[in-house]
């Protein structure tokens, strides 16, 4: 276990993992004006290593060398990239310790949950790999006599990834997967705050045999100036964003100048509805799992929770427990379940949510305040009182924030979860089968999970509607957004 004055490196059992240097065109490169960037680590605050600060030259550079590998990657068959991916994920899971320690040191999310995410982000590897061998294309019968009518699917071409910091392996993997499954090359740009565990999934690609040049890790602390070259270079076909609805807006209008092909999975606003019919205990649980599970930064944690007015005061009362329970602290110390939020930004933000409720009329029932171990670390929270016309109701908190409005009616708690320009992921807790069939059928949102605050596996379709994204991730339709379908027309 990491002291306060150990460095990352000596707790590693194999220190290459943490690679400093870019990983371009199969090369590990500094940047050509062999300028860097910090790393910090959020927990402690101090720095655990520089990597290189590249621009659009070397990104362009990938790009080149992606389009090149994929001649031959793409001609291989389904199993021969298969057996790549899966030799990937398996070097992946045997290093999930290590890959679980840097994620953990440069993103603040506990051991336990970074090794969870190494898994997750594996699994999406596994998944893929196997999809590779079942690209299928069609049949249809003939408009005329002499005709016979052949779809084959084939990989879209380049694509380039800009993903978040809050699931610094999970988020590229489940976009590394399916384009390499079908024959893409991939240029991935990861978070200026978490480079470290995109670089080390990329070693363990080189060792598991992915070719020269088909995979690409641009590390940059300027995000935009990559996005640019994403959106800008005619050899890039496909752009696949995970992060918040602003700066996917941006990416679509750079993008639609070449009318390239995007998936974006974007912001969330997730409602969690408890009905009188309710498991309450398995309620509590589900809300702590959905709502603290990376200290409240993922875009499919309970944002609004709802909770009809008999049993208010009593979920209320259990949630606040389990809340005053979660053990607070730096993640890669034993037995922490809630680390650091990533930044002060992330801090005023929940700050400035929660004066926003009090403002409003409503209460604090525990936690409120920055942490008593400082930096960013912040007190899990459950607030009580929450009305609409809190922020709250219409923006992502992302942070340890669990506000409770109370509603009486089923219509009422549909009308107010549908009440968003978001449709991410949504919760409820029902018992009753009629009510829980016209609730998950009248919630607008990707997903809906019934009588749990889990959802999230590589076997299946994640994605929102209305402003939450484009495409769909996971599962066997994950592939279909790095694939081109092409309609042949055989006169005989
Ligand atoms: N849907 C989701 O999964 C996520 C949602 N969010 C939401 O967004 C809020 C802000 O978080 P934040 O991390 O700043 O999210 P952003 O959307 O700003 O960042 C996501 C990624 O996009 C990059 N980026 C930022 N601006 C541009 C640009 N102009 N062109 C190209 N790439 C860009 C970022 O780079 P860099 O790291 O260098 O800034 C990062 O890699 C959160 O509080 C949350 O509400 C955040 C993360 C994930
Ligand atoms: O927050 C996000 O970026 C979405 C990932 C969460 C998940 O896959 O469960």
């Amino acid at each position: 276990m990491l002291d306060d004055k150990t460095d990352l490196k000596s707790i590693l059992k194999d220190p290459s993992l943490l690679a400093t240097k870019a990983f371009v065109a199969g090369e590990w490169v500094d940047a050509d004006d062999g300028t860097t960037f910090d790393v910090t680590n959020p927990a402690r605050g101090d720095v655990i290593c520089t990597v290189p600060d590249l621009g659009r030259a070397e990104t362009a550079r990938a790009i080149a060398a992606a389009e090149e590998a994929m001649k031959d990657w793409a001609a291989r068959t389904g199993k021969e990239r298969a057996q790549i991916m899966r030799k990937w994920y398996d070097l992946m899971m045997e290093n999930q310790d290590d890959l679980g320690a840097i994620l953990t040191a440069e993103m603040g999310k506990p051991l336990a949950e970074a090794r969870g995410e190494i898994a997750y982000g594996a699994g999406f590897i596994e998944w893929f790999g196997e999809e590779a061998k079942r690209v299928y294309g069609e049949t249809i019968p003939g408009h005329q006599r002499d005709k016979r009518i052949t779809v084959i699917k084939q990989p879209i071409g380049v694509a380039a990834s800009i993903t978040p910091w809050n699931f610094p392996n999970a988020m590229i993997a489940r976009k590394a997967g399916p384009a390499l499954a079908v024959g893409c090359g991939f240029v991935c740009r990861p978070a200026s705050e978490t480079p470290l565990s995109a670089l080390a999934m990329a070693v363990l690609g080189e060792r598991a045999g992915l070719p020269k040049g088909i995979l690409s890790v641009i590390t940059s602390a300027k995000a935009s100036d990559i996005g640019k070259e994403f959106c800008e270079n005619h050899t890039v076909r496909k752009l696949t964003f995970t992060g918040s609805t602003e700066v996917g807006r941006i990416l679509l209008r750079q993008a639609a100048d070449q009318v390239m092909k995007c998936s974006m999975e974007l912001g969330g606003n997730a409602p969690f509805i408890v009905f009188d019919d309710a498991d309450l205990d398995a309620a509590v649980e589900g809300a702590m799992a959905s709502k603290f599970r990376n200290n409240g930064q993922t875009c499919v944690c309970a944002n609004r929770i709802y909770v009809q007015s008999g049993v208010y005061d009593a979920f209320a009362e259990k949630l606040a427990k389990a809340v005053n329970a979660l053990k607070v602290g730096d993640g890669l110390k034993e037995g922490v379940e809630a680390g650091p939020l990533i930044n002060e930004d992330a801090v005023k933000k929940v700050q400035e949510h929660i004066q926003d409720v009090l403002d409003h009329g409503g209460s604090i029932v525990t936690g409120g305040e920055r942490h008593e171990m400082g930096g960013t670390f912040f007190q899990p929270t459950v607030l009580t009182g929450v009305t609409q016309e809190a922020k709250v109701s219409h923006e992502e908190t992302f942070g340890p924030v669990a506000p409770l409005f109370k509603f009486e009616t089923e219509q009422e708690a549909i009308a107010k979860a549908n009440d968003t320009i978001f449709g991410l992921a949504s919760y409820f807790y029902a018992r009753d089968v009629g009510r829980i069939t016209r609730v998950q059928e009248g919630l607008e949102y990707g997903i809906v999970g019934v009588n749990t605050g889990l959802i999230s596996t590589e076997v299946a379709p994640f994605g929102g509607v209305k402003q939450s994204g484009l495409g769909r991730e996971g599962s066997h339709h994950g592939v279909e957004d790095y694939l081109e379908m092409k309609y042949i027309c055989l006169a005989v």
